[in-house]
C-alpha cells in the first residue's frame, strides 16, 4: 500500500537548515495499522504530509496506494483519506451538513447513504445536526476521521488523531480505528507520541527519532529486543528527584543524580534513566536486583517513596536505540 524509500524533506537553508525527515524507508502491506512513534518534531507529520502529497519531498520515491507520489500525485490524494492534526471547518456548519460537503467534493455517488453509515460507524448520529463547534475534543476527532473516510479510501493517514484527548476519548476512537482494519481491511498509518497508542493500536511501529527510522518491529518483538526487566524507582518525602534538583547548597548535585550515580556503578543494573522525577533501571533479573537497588539507595541515604517492576515498554525500546528516553526527546 505503501513503498517509499529515501524519503527526505528540509526547511530552510544555511545555517537555519532543520532536516525534518532525513532518508525514510517505509514499506506497508494491505490492510496492515502501522504507527509512527517518535518526540515531538521527530518528523511524524512531515512524514505524513508528504505521504499525502500535501508537501514535496526534498528527496526519495514513494508509491501510495498504487500511484507515484510525484508523478500522480492526483490519483494518490483520490485514492487515500488525510486527517490532520488540527481539524478546521466553520462552527457553525451542522456535523452531518459537513460531511455532505465532504462527500461532494469527493464526488461521492450516494452522499446521503455515505454519510448516514458514517454518523452511525463512528457514533456521531445523535450529533448529526450539532454545529461543528460545539463538540467535544473525542467528537471532533471522530469527524475529522469520518471526514477522512468519505471516499471509501483504501489507505487513511491519521496525523496524531488523538492529542489533546481524556484516556476515555482516546479508547475509543483507537476502537473505531481498529474496527476500519478489522470489517474493512483498511490500511491505516497513524502517527504518534503516546506509547501506549502505539502499543495498543499498531500491528507494527516505526520508532521515528530525528527524522531518521531507528527501530521498527510489533510492539511485541520491539520490546523482546529489550533484555531484562525495569526497576521504576520513585523518590522519598523530602527528597527532591526533580533532574538537576538539589537538596544542598547550589551546585550540590541533585538527589535523582545521586542516585542515578550510586546505581550506574551497581554490576546488574544495565542501564539508568531519569524520566518524569523517577528513575528506571534496566536489570536482567528484576526479582534478585530490586533488593540490591534498595540496599544501595539506603547505604547513600536516598529515601524511596515506591520501587516498582514492569516489563519492557516502547519507552525503554526508545531508550535503548536512543539513549533518551521518548517523554524527554523532544
Ligand atoms: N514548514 C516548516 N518550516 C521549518 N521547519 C519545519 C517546518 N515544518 C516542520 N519543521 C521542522 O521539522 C522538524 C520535524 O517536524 P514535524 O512536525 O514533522 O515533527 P513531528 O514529529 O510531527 O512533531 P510533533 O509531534 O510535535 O507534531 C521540526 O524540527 C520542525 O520544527
Amino acid at each position: 500500500m505503501i513503498e517509499a524509500s529515501g524519503l527526505a524533506r528540509s526547511f530552510g537553508s544555511g545555517r537555519g537548515r532543520v532536516e525534518a525527515v532525513a532518508g525514510l524507508d517505509l514499506a506497508v502491506a494491505a490492510g496492515e495499522v502501522v504507527g509512527l512513534l517518535g518526540p515531538n518534531g521527530a518528523g511524524k507529520s512531515t512524514t505524513m504530509r508528504m505521504l499525502a502529497t500535501l508537501l514535496a519531498p526534498s528527496a526519495g520515491r514513494a508509491r501510495v496506494a498504487g500511484r507515484d507520489l510525484r508523478t500522480d500525485p492526483g490519483g494518490v490524494r483520490r485514492r487515500i483519506g488525510y486527517v490532520a492534526q488540527g481539524g478546521g471547518t466553520g462552527p457553525d456548519v451542522p456535523v452531518a451538513e459537513e460531511l455532505d460537503l465532504q462527500a461532494r467534493l469527493y464526488g461521492v455517488a450516494d452522499r446521503g447513504a455515505r454519510t448516514a453509515e458514517l454518523l452511525h460507524r463512528l457514533d456521531l448520529a445523535d450529533l448529526a445536526g450539532r454545529p461543528c463547534g460545539t463538540l467535544s475534543g473525542g467528537q471532533r476527532r471522530r469527524l475529522d476521521v469520518a471526514l477522512g473516510l468519505v471516499h471509501a479510501p483504501a489507505l487513511v493517514l491519521l496525523d496524531e488523531p488523538s492529542t489533546g484527548l481524556d484516556p476515555h476519548s482516546r479508547a475509543g476512537l483507537w476502537e473505531h480505528v481498529a474496527g476500519l482494519r478489522d470489517r474493512e481491511g483498511t490500511t491505516v498509518v497513524v502517527s504518534t507520541h503516546y506509547l501506549e497508542e502505539a502499543d495498543a493500536l499498531c500491528d507494527r511501529v516505526l520508532i521515528i527519532d530525528r527524522g531518521r527510522v531507528v527501530a521498527e518491529g510489533s510492539p511485541a518483538d520491539l520490546k523482546r529486543r529489550v533484555s531484562g526487566d525495569v526497576i521504576v524507582v520513585e523518590p522519598g518525602a523530602g527528597a527532591e528527584f526533580g533532574a538537576g534538583g538539589g537538596t544542598g547548597a547550589p551546585g550540590s548535585p541533585g538527589v535523582l543524580e545521586r542516585a542515578r550515580a550510586a546505581l550506574a556503578v551497581r554490576p546488574e543494573v544495565h542501564e539508568v534513566a531519569v524520566a518524569g522525577g523517577r528513575l528506571r533501571l534496566r536489570v536482567q533479573d528484576g526479582e534478585r536486583a530490586v533488593p540490591q537497588v534498595l540496599r544501595s539507595l539506603e547505604a547513600a541515604g536516598l529515601p524511596v517513596a515506591s520501587l516498582s517492576l514492569a516489563r519492557p515498554s516502547l519507552d525503554d525500546v526508545f531508550l535503548a536505540v536512543t539513549g533518551r528516553p521518548l517523554g524527554e526527546a523532544a
